[in-house]
Order: C-alpha cells, then sequence, then structure tokens
C-alpha cells in the first residue's frame, strides 16, 4: 500500500495531461479547462489592484485604460496571474503585426537561421507576390534582447540586440501596474504556433534573475495552456488562453513546469473590423491621440483593409505568443 502511493506521486501527471490534451484522436473535453469569464470563485480569485494610476503610454500601445483590467489568480497555483484581454482592437493588430512584420527582422534571430539566413522572412514570404504558406509556417519562434541559447540555457554579452522599445514599454507598464517597478524587459522570445503545433513541458530557468515575473502576451488562435508544479509529478491545471490574455508567472509559480498542448480555433475574434469598427465609433479620435509618428501612422495603416489582409490571413490559423523576461539581476548591469 506504501510502495503504491510512493508509485503514484512519482508518475509523470504532467505527460498524462498534456497527451490527454493533445490527443487529435478523441477530441479533448474542455469540462476541466479553467474559462476565466465562466469561473466559478473556488478557483479563483480576483486580485485586481485597488487603486489605480493611469499610464500615459497604455493607449498608444494599444491597450485599454487600466482601471478596465481585471486580474485574478488561480488558487491552486500563488503567483499564477491573468489579465483577461486589456487590449483595444487597434491595439491587437499593431502587435499582430509587429510579430510578424518586424520582430523576425535581422539582426534579431529565427529557429530557420540554420536552415536559410533571411534578412527579413515576412519581406521574403511575399516576394513573388504571392504569399509562400510554407515558408509562413517554417518559423516557430524569433529571439530578441538577450538571445535564448536552445543548447546551452545561458544567456550571453555576446548573443544580445537592440530590445524593441515598444516591447519594452509595454511590458513596463504592465510592471508598473502589478507593482514590480524594477521590472526591466531585456529578452523575449516570440512563439508562433499553427492548428497543429504544441510546446512540450519545461521551466523557463535560464534568467540569472529569477525573482522577476515573466509576461506571456497571447494573441490570434485559442490555446490550452497548462500549469503544473515545481516537478511533473504534480498534476496541470488546463487554462483556456484566448487572444490579448495576459499570462503572469510571478513568485512560486515562475519557475513551475508548462505547456502548450493544444491550439483551438478562436472563438472571438477581438482583431476583426467589427471590434475596430465599433472601437472607432466609441472614440473617434483615438488614432490621432499618439505621439508617435511611427505608430500613429501603424495604427492607421492597420484600419486599411488592404494592409491588414496578410496579417489576418496568417493570424486566422495561428497563434502568436511573446514570452517577456529579465535577465539580469536589479543592479546588474551586463554578464560577465
Ligand atoms: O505560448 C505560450 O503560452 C507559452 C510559451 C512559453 O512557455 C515560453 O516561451 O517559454
Ligand atoms: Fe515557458
Amino acid at each position: 500500500m506504501e510502495e503504491n502511493t510512493n508509485l503514484l506521486s512519482l508518475e509523470d501527471k504532467f505527460m498524462k495531461t498534456f497527451k490527454y490534451y493533445k490527443s487529435n484522436k478523441s477530441k479533448p473535453s474542455l469540462d476541466n479547462v479553467i474559462q476565466l469569464e465562466k469561473c466559478s470563485t473556488e478557483k479563483v480569485t480576483d486580485v485586481t489592484p485597488g487603486s489605480v494610476i493611469e499610464d500615459a503610454r497604455a493607449e498608444r500601445l494599444g491597450l485599454k485604460s487600466l482601471k478596465e483590467w481585471k486580474v485574478f489568480n488561480l488558487n491552486r497555483h500563488p503567483g499564477l496571474l491573468f489579465i483577461r484581454n486589456p487590449f483595444t482592437a487597434l491595439g491587437q493588430r499593431y502587435w499582430i503585426r509587429k510579430c510578424l512584420e518586424e520582430y523576425p527582422r535581422k539582426p534579431n534571430k529565427l529557429n530557420i537561421d540554420i536552415e536559410m539566413n533571411l534578412q527579413d522572412w515576412w519581406d521574403e514570404c511575399f516576394r513573388n507576390g504571392q504569399c509562400d504558406r510554407l515558408l509562413q509556417k517554417k518559423l516557430r519562434w524569433t529571439t530578441l534582447g538577450y538571445h535564448h541559447n536552445w543548447d546551452t540555457k545561458v544567456y550571453t554579452e555576446q548573443n544580445k540586440s537592440l530590445f524593441p522599445e515598444d516591447l519594452a514599454e509595454l511590458s513596463d507598464i504592465l510592471a508598473d501596474y502589478l507593482g514590480y517597478s524594477n521590472f526591466r524587459a531585456e529578452a523575449a522570445i516570440v512563439n508562433y504556433y499553427h492548428m497543429n503545433s504544441t510546446l512540450s513541458a519545461h521551466t523557463d530557468h535560464s534568467e540569472i534573475n529569477l525573482e522577476a515575473p515573466l509576461f506571456s502576451f497571447s494573441f490570434g488562435q485559442s490555446a490550452i495552456f497548462l500549469l503544473g508544479g515545481k516537478d511533473k509529478s504534480v498534476e496541470p491545471s488546463a487554462i483556456l488562453i484566448n487572444s490579448g490574455d495576459i499570462v503572469i508567472m510571478s513568485k512560486e509559480a515562475r519557475l513551475s513546469y508548462h505547456a502548450v498542448p493544444k491550439i483551438l480555433p478562436a472563438t472571438e475574434f477581438p482583431w476583426d473590423d467589427q471590434h475596430i469598427e465599433e472601437e472607432s465609433s466609441k472614440n473617434p479620435s483615438f488614432k490621432y491621440i499618439s505621439n508617435s509618428e511611427d505608430l500613429k501612422s501603424m495604427m492607421r495603416k492597420n484600419e486599411d483593409n488592404k494592409e491588414w489582409e496578410r496579417f489576418k490571413n496568417y493570424i486566422k490559423e495561428s497563434r502568436i505568443n511573446m514570452n517577456v523576461r529579465q535577465v539580469l539581476k536589479e543592479k546588474q548591469d551586463y554578464i560577465s
């Protein structure tokens, strides 16, 4: 009896759950998948900060008023926080477009670099005026700032490029809002998933600073996200992530095992024309508020359906996740 209990606790419960949701044979039931908007209070606690100061940068970066945000903590996983889509419709388009058109440009690193060294992957996908779907589907990740080294798992000063200013600012707003005012966005992995993609169980422990939270922004199609514990014997919780949702892995949850066993077709499309129209009818001046010429013109361009068409076609069968980390300790300036 004693032996049995031990055996059971050593079982890889994470893998069992992963396989269940990944399975294509029988469509997995979503009964045990936590859906934030439908969730009961035994499973989640509303931990939205009581008093919130607006951030002047939020609107320009495609975020709704901070006063509208709602933060939830999963009771089983202290430190695992969720913010249900705080992005505007234009904001959704802005980040989808950044992840496709700009972030995969050199000097950023891409999974396809070993096979082909492209200066500008997105541009290359449309080189002949037609869309090269095969090339589009090849991109699985791009790294920004300190480049994650998938073999050594070590960040170095030699393997680093400029961290995108807008993504740093977005992370900064979120960090300030959550009370992590010393947070610095120094590395990011942008993950690109197609309908049959998965991400297997792992922990993110390469960063020197493991006290700083990890911010994860998702756009496009939905996903089942699994989060377990410090080892794989802990049965993971399954959570549905939709476009615009932010997951924060902090405190005890920062080093927990997690995975994406399944991409699911989205049931809501907060980037579509209808949402854009609704938004601009509510606030017609929105698009002209930006201080930055670049952002302003991009926001305007995103309203132009011809410009948006290519991104729209990509995102209708894909999910994009921007995973932002601080690498260095609070008072550390570089890796020696
Ligand atoms: O796609 C996700 O939601 C998670 C990605 C992730 O865990 C990572 O990039 O380390
Ligand atoms: Fe991860």
